[in-house]
């Protein structure tokens, strides 16, 4: 009993600086269809999202639903294929996609949230017209590429303490259509226009692998660029990356890419020392808003 009431003081008192630190930072954390696997994964992620709040930070959720999107398609016996890393999305697939991303998958995050004592409002990109798109390409029919963000509805939801859980699901100009959106394209793009102080995506490997299989906990953008043409960065990594650059140059100060099955990934990234991980961030620019 001692012994644990120790160590637990001795782990506090090392988070404390950095719980000090990110206090009012803006986190996004992207949270997979892959990662959320059983009730208690799912309790264990609000409980780490929960805790960031308390202690000052504001998370947003940007959650994915692939494998429930594809149950609910097959037992609606709807086909649907995926081409360079996205489902091609005709009618009857964006209303399926809709219909368990808004739905299903967004409001048990909500409840899982909420059953952890937190506050958690979900929306999705229709709302308040925070992710207006377009179509990515005409292949993939109704899967849609963020063109225009308006997240002053998320800066409300922080400033009354409530945690935003966005569905991928945006909203055409004409405010009609539909879209599609892949989870980690819109958590970029909405870690983006907040000019968010950290994407935290999260996945199923221990973080970006240089040649020999090992860990890179640091990395530029440039060594990204290197690493992709070198073919070392390859498969379900290529959009992550992507995705990691593009949020970058919008103005996010780091995208960190972890493993999502490890128990506390978040906080173990945003309060130990050396976090868990692969950080990319710009070598020039201060690691946090001041
Ligand atoms: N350099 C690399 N480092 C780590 N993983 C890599 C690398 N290159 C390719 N990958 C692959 O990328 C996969 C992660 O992408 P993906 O499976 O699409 O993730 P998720 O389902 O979490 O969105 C890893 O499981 C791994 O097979
Ligand atoms: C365009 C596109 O591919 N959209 C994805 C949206 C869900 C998603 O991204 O889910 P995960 O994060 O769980 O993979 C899809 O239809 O599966």
């Amino acid at each position: 009993m001692t012994r644990d009431w120790i160590a637990t003081a001795r782990t506090l008192s090392e988070a404390l600086p950095y719980l000090q630190r990110y206090t009012g930072a803006i986190v996004v954390v992207k949270f997979g269809g892959n990662a959320m696997g059983d009730d208690d994964a799912m309790a264990q992620f609000a409980r780490d999202v929960v805790l960031m709040r308390q202690v000052g930070v504001n998370p947003v959720v940007v959650h994915g639903g692939g494998p429930m999107i594809n149950d609910l398609l097959g037992r609606l016996d709807i086909q649907s294929h995926f081409v360079r890393g996205k489902r091609v999305t005709d009618e009857a697939v964006v209303e399926v996609v809709e219909m368990v991303l808004t739905g299903r998958v967004n409001k048990r995050i909500v409840q899982a949230i909420m059953g952890e004592g937190g506050r958690a409002v979900g929306l999705s990109g229709k709302d308040d017209n925070l992710m207006v798109c377009e179509a990515d390409d005409p292949e993939l029919g109704f899967v849609g590429k963020p063109v225009e963000m308006n997240v002053q509805a998320l800066h409300d939801l922080f400033a009354a303490g409530i945690i935003p859980v966005v569905a991928p699901v945006g909203t055409g100009r004409d405010g009609q259509d539909t879209y599609n959106v892949n989870g980690d394209t819109a958590a970029g793009a909405i870690a983006g226009a907040l000019k968010a102080d950290r994407l935290l995506l999260l996945t199923d490997v221990a973080g970006v692998k240089n040649a020999a299989g090992d860990v890179v906990t640091e990395m530029t953008p440039e060594d990204v660029k290197r690493m992709t043409a070198e073919g070392v960065i390859a498969g379900g990594m290529i959009p992550k990356t992507e995705t990691a650059l593009k949020a970058i140059d919008e103005g996010v100060r780091g995208v960190v890419i972890i493993d999502g099955r490890v128990e506390n990934a978040c906080l173990l990234e945003l309060f130990t020392e050396h976090g868990s991980g692969s950080m990319i961030r710009p070598a020039d620019l201060p690691p946090l808003a001041e």
